[in-house]
């Protein structure tokens, strides 16, 4: 029994504590309820004391409750008991109950005593814990993340539904170590079985990857993480662990992986041909030079540019091109040691760099090979194509100690093996240098020559080599160049033609001569033969022939008095093109002279399938009348062959009396020459013209010029030349 006294501090301990306290009859009416009650549901005392208890439950009595009063009427005391009931607010709370039995002094039930304490806390933590578990279990599902468990005592392992689907197993099967190990690949397995001991042994994580077989023989990669579990004692007593499907992931990355190599590869190579490009090879040149700085020896780099590669690609088109370009870098890489690299740089030009070299002079000898590589024929498609390169040698460290300046001089050393022409390479020297400026200096004044009308023409007369008459005159360009004086064309004409601007050059050389032509015509002398030089470059020029009409209907001059004289070299670039447009020149009455005849490579017999007029015999075949007369067959050769073509004959560069006899002796129609006259002003064509020509005796030594001063003029412009060169 409670000693009276006791009562003011018990009711003072259950009106203070936070639970709800409430007494109730058997009938379950409510005749307590402490201001914890109040608290919880909602409700004050004098609301609920006299109601009865079922207020609070949310839909009538809650199935337990007879049981419980069973439970009470037994004296049982019912502890924690988890129920919801309902606040004043209608709000569901979620309690746990302990409920006394109350006993009369007879010790008969007179009603209960419950203790409620708010569980809606522990239950949202419960909650959201059963949250984390079911979102964990999702997050491992879609991850594919498989978790497995092997309790060791008693050798019991438990997977999950993600390992089970990972391995091939059905949820029905019974997985065992063996089961696992014999999925395992044979390779993988003493690794994985070495990192369950290690966990079980040494109670070290383990981790890492491995493969799996399947049933059909398909290769899974795993990645796995394994860790033991130990009991108080620090015993392991068991191993969890994860395993994760990653062969997608390796499979992608691998994907990404090449196409990185790949994107890299491009980056660095050549696509048509696939070698290094300039990155790589400024790479390498830098790799070669630090080597030779500290061994001593020479390292080598040749620039090699195709000739006339342009027309290949124009005429049979990029395709074949390409293919070209193709063909002609495995000749190079089939020339030079795995050591060494050839590179492209695009379009036509290549550059190989030998790293090592004990002499600067074998370099020659690779540059041999190379050319002679280049040169054999090319099968593409269905063309037999043959083409020839130039090569440009620059060595470290004498011609420059970084890369940029062995290129540079390369590329100088490969534009004089161009101009120079004989051996097709050239090793760089300083003085091309100074060359290279010049040209560049040259260059720019060109450009503004035109304008400034800064060319003009002398006019060289042809001679008629039995009447001695003036049959038409060959127009040659000059420079008076502001700074520098009168130039002659060989001094510009090659930088001309390299740049491009031979093609504005030569259509204003073609107008000035027709204007001139026709100015002469007016001035009442006899109508002759005008002939211009037409440079290959402006003469395979898009619209080249469209250009021409037009200058000559605009200067009216009769298309029979132009005179177009076209070197060999077209004919060996070009064939066909050259004789298709020759063709349409010669329709329009404009007449064609071969120049140069016999200083190219071509030979002489398809000339009679060209539409030519007349064939000039060079210079240095006349020279030979007077200064090796033993080899002076290929003249003779050259007029005979012309003549039995039907063609005309005209020599050029005649200085001797000799030379027009033997000329005269053999036919020869026509003839030009310092012996005559050199190229002179338009008014002293004028004049020379006006007097008649030149009286030719039968003895050619008797042979007088009109003009006394045609030698003084031959003589100066030699020495000028002379100077200039
Ligand atoms: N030693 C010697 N030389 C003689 C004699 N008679 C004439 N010559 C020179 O020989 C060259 C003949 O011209 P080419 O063979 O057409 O050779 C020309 C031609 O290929 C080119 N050329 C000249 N003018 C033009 C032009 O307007 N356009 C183009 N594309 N080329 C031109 O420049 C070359 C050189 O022209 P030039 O310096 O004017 O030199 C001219 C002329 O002055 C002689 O008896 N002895």
């Amino acid at each position: 029994m409670i000693d009276q006294s006791m009562v003011p501090y018990l009711t003072a301990i259950v009106e203070s504590i936070e639970d709800a306290v409430l007494a109730k009859t058997f009938a379950g009416i409510i005749t307590y309820w402490n201001p914890g009650a109040e608290v919880l549901y909602g409700y004050s005392a004098s609301e609920m004391v006299g109601r009865h208890i079922s207020l609070l439950f949310p839909a009538g009595l809650p199935r337990e409750f007879n049981a419980i009063m069973r439970r009470l009427e037994h004296g049982e005391r019912i502890k924690h008991f988890e129920t919801v009931l309902v606040a004043k607010s209608g709000k569901r709370i979620d309690v746990s109950l302990t409920i006394s039995p109350l006993f009369s002094r007879r010790g008969e039930l007179i009603g209960a005593l419950t203790i409620a304490r708010d569980n809606s806390d522990r239950r949202r933590a419960e909650h959201q814990l059963s949250l984390h578990v079911e979102r964990l279990a999702l997050a491992t599902a879609v991850a594919r993340i498989g978790v497995w468990e092997w309790e060791l005592s008693t050798d019991q392992l438990t997977w999950d539904a993600t390992m089970l689907a990972m391995y091939g197993f059905e949820p029905t099967d019974r997985i065992t170590y063996e089961n696992w190990a014999a999925c395992v690949h044979s390779e993988d397995l003493p690794g994985r079985e070495a990192s369950l001991r290690r966990v079980v042994e040494q109670n070290l994580d383990g981790s890492g990857e491995f493969r799996i077989v399947s049933a059909d023989g398909g290769v899974k990669i795993i990645s796995f993480t394994e860790r033991a579990v130990l009991d108080g004692a620090a015993n392991v007593v068991r191993v969890v662990g994860v395993n994760v499907d990653v062969t997608e992931r390796r499979a992608v990355e691998a994907a990404l992986r090449k196409s990185q190599e790949q994107m890299k590869y491009l980056a660095e190579h050549d696509f048509l041909t696939g070698l290094p490009n300039q990155r790589i090879l400024n790479d390498r040149i830098g790799q070669a030079i630090e080597l030779g700085s500290r061994t001593g020896r020479t390292v080598a780099l040749l620039f090699l540019d195709m000739d006339g590669f342009k027309h290949i690609n124009d005429s049979l088109g990029h395709p074949a091109g390409d293919k070209l370009i193709q063909s002609i870098s495995k000749r190079l890489l089939d020339c030079v040691r795995s050591s060494d690299t050839v590179s492209r740089q695009g379009g036509d030009e290549f550059i190989v760099l030998l790293p090592e070299v004990n002499h600067p002079e074998d370099t020659a000898i690779a540059a041999r090979r190379m050319l002679e590589a280049v040169a054999a024929v090319h099968s593409v498609d269905e063309h037999e194509l043959q083409i020839t390169a130039c090569i440009g040698i620059s060595i470290y460290p004498d011609d420059g100690l970084d890369a940029e300046t062995l290129i540079k001089n390369a590329d100088t050393a490969m534009y004089n093996a161009k101009d120079n022409g004989t051996r097709g390479y050239e090793f760089f020297q300083p003085a091309m240098n100074l060359r290279a400026v010049e040209r560049q200096f040259l260059e720019e004044g060109m450009r503004q020559a035109l304008e400034r009308a800064e060319f003009v023409l002398h006019y060289q007369p042809k001679i008629d080599l039995r009447t001695g008459a003036i049959t038409g005159a060959e127009a040659l360009i000059r420079w008076m160049h502001p700074t520098r004086g009168l130039l002659y064309p060989g001094n510009f004409i090659p930088i001309a033609e390299a740049s491009g601007l031979i093609i504005p050059i030569g259509a204003w050389v073609l107008r000035q001569a027709c204007i001139q032509a026709q100015s002469w015509i007016g001035k009442g002398l006899p109508p002759i033969t005008m002939a211009v030089n037409v440079s290959p470059v402006r003469f395979e020029s898009e619209g080249f022939l469209e250009g021409l009409f037009a200058i000559l209907n605009e200067t009216g001059l009769d298309k029979k008095s132009v005179e177009i004289e076209v070197t060999e070299t077209l004919l060996i670039r070009r064939p066909e093109l050259t004789a298709s447009i020759l063709r349409t020149l010669r329709e329009t009455g404009v007449r064609i002279a071969m120049d140069d005849l016999g200083t190219g490579y071509s030979s002489l017999s398809y000339l009679h399938n060209l539409p030519l007029d007349a064939l000039k015999i060079d210079q240095s075949f006349v020279r030979q009348i007077s200064m090796a007369p033993n080899q002076i067959g290929i003249v003779s050769a050259i007029i005979l062959m012309g003549k039995s073509l039907n063609l005309k004959l005209i020599a050029e560069g005649i200085e001797t009396a000799e030379e027009l006899k033997f000329l005269q002796d053999l036919n020869c129609d026509e003839g030009q020459g310092y012996y005559f006259s050199p190229p002179v002003l338009p008014e002293q064509f004028a004049r020379l013209h006006n007097t008649g020509g030149f009286r030719i005796f039968g003895d050619a030594a008797r042979t007088r010029s009109p003009l006394n001063s045609c030698d003084q003029i031959a003589r100066e412009q030699e020495r000028d030349r002379r100077r200039l060169s």
